[in-house]
């Protein structure tokens, strides 16, 4: 993993395109930022309630039972310069393996990376549980275990999913077959039919 200097130096070395930093900033996060300027107070106001989940991950299988995972993020606010979240550490922000599932984790990073969530669902499941056991299970004990809240969506081979989370709310969607899932907050589970 590349981060920091490094990782700007390989990003130009193969070319991706670069913007000033302020570029980057908008109106509302600076207002925010002053708003929440501890870091203690924010990760705890924030990840612990429903606010500031900028996280997007994905998860998809396809008909051989390959499936894959992606997970992108802002970090968390007021975060150190030179913080490495959860987000691309594998096994800890996202997991996926071809024998147990597909996993994308969003919500506390520092603990997210202390239980190692992603890894710590798919644990579960090749013990014998459901995704939504595994999941639920696996969020329980970051919860007690370390205080903090998170969401993850998991889907496995056979095309089995969930979409669990201890924070306040976390949007989700699922496309399966013709029909689209999708929910905000808690047993929420609204559905859609996809038009072709
Ligand atoms: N909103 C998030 O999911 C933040 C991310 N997990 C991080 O801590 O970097």
């Amino acid at each position: 993993m590349l981060a920091g200097k490094g990782a700007n130096q390989f990003a130009e070395s193969i070319g991706v395109n670069t913007v000033p930093t302020d570029k980057l900033v908008t109106e509302y996060e600076k207002k925010e930022w002053e708003k929440h300027k501890k870091y203690i107070v924010g990760v705890m106001e924030e990840f612990n309630t429903k606010w500031a989940h900028d996280t997007v991950g994905a998860i998809a299988v396809d008909c051989a039972g390959n499936v894959a995972c992606a997970t992108s993020t802002g970090g968390i606010r007021n975060k150190m310069v030179g913080r490495v979240g959860d987000s691309p550490c594998i096994g800890c922000g996202g997991y996926a393996d071809n024998s147990s599932g597909a996993v994308s984790c969003t919500g506390h990073g520092e603990s997210i990376l202390k239980v190692t969530l992603a890894r710590l669902i798919l644990s579960h499941v090749e013990q014998g549980r459901s995704i939504a056991d595994a999941s639920q299970l696996s969020l329980q004990h970051m919860g007690e275990r370390v205080q903090g809240a998170g969401g993850a969506i998991v889907v496995s081979p056979s095309g089995q999913w969930a979409a669990t989370f201890t924070t306040e709310r976390m949007a989700w969607a699922a496309a399966e077959d013709d029909v689209l899932w999708f929910g905000l907050n808690p047993k929420e589970r609204l559905k859609e039919k996809l038009s072709q």
